[in-house]
């Protein structure tokens, strides 16, 4: 990582919800993280960790409640087209084609309905939808909408890609294919990559760099470098030591106090 010229860095940061009964939880706590462009970054850790809290700091969804989260040296005010997010759920619109979902992306940027519709074709060509266009959401399948989703963020041209387990609602072959389209996508588009993510399997595979994340305060437990090249072989001894590396840290870190 280039510490010297961050793309994303959190400062310092808390962000406290108050409670059903009033009393504060800290989603996150005193958290301080830097992400350089091109990384590809995974954050993992047990259910209510902050992981999804983080991301929408990045993503200017919310504003912490202390600390400074900065995109390429300026606090992040509100969300912005260099900082897309692709959700877990197939967050389409039922009643557009796909090429119309893709289009949606671009409809701040004033542009001519033909430009809008070459863009939206282009991005829809990367993730190898092209055929599928004129498709409804309905007419997909899940693997398909996914794809779609990712398609309707790269067409913005953003600088990194915010993603929220995006396939833990397919199937493990499905989840494979979308892993490895990913990353040949981070690849070529050279892209930075904030990827959340339960699974100690896709953390492996995917992961430069592992984020552990501990609840109860939220916080950062352990900063992984995964120094494997890509594409990485599952069936490899290498894979199942990086699998290991993740797992126990993941095990050691996020260890509840008995
Ligand atoms: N809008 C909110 N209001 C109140 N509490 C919230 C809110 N958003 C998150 N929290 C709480 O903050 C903590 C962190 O939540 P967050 O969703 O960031 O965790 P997570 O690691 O992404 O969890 P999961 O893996 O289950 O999605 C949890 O205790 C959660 O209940």
């Amino acid at each position: 990582m280039n510490t010297a010229s961050p793309l994303i860095a959190a400062s310092r940061v808390s962000q406290i919800y108050a409670g059903r009964d009033g009393s504060p939880t800290w989603a996150l706590r005193d958290v301080s993280l830097q992400i350089g462009r091109g990384e590809f970054v995974c954050l993992i850790g047990p259910s209510g960790c902050g992981k999804t809290t983080l991301l929408h700091l990045v993503a200017g969804f919310v504003t912490p409640t202390s600390g400074t989260v900065s995109f390429a040296g300026k606090p992040i005010a509100g969300p912005g087209p260099e900082r897309v997010v692709v959700f877990q759920e197939y967050a389409l619109f039922n009643w557009m084609t796909a090429r119309q979902n893709v289009e949606f992306g671009l409809r701040t940027r004033g542009l001519g309905r033909k430009e809008r519709r070459e863009l939206a074709l282009g991005a829809l060509e990367r993730v190898n939808l092209r055929h599928a266009a004129d498709r409804y959401p309905h007419e997909l399948s899940g693997g398909m909408r996914q794809r779609v989703a990712v398609a309707r963020a790269l067409v913005v041209e953003p600088e990194v890609l915010l993603m929220d387990e995006p396939f833990a609602a397919v199937d493990a072959m499905t989840r494979q294919a979308l892993q490895e389209d990913l990353l040949r996508l981070w690849q070529e588009i050279g892209i930075s990559v904030i990827f959340v993510t339960h699974n100690v399997d896709e953390a492996a595979f995917l992961a430069q760099r592992v984020i552990v994340m501990g609840a109860h305060p939220g916080n950062i437990r352990a900063d992984l470098a995964i120094d494997a090249p890509h594409p990485r072989d599952r069936g490899s001894a290498e894979f199942a030591g990086l699998y290991a590396v993740v797992a126990d840290a993941l095990a050691t870190h996020t260890r509840r106090a008995s």
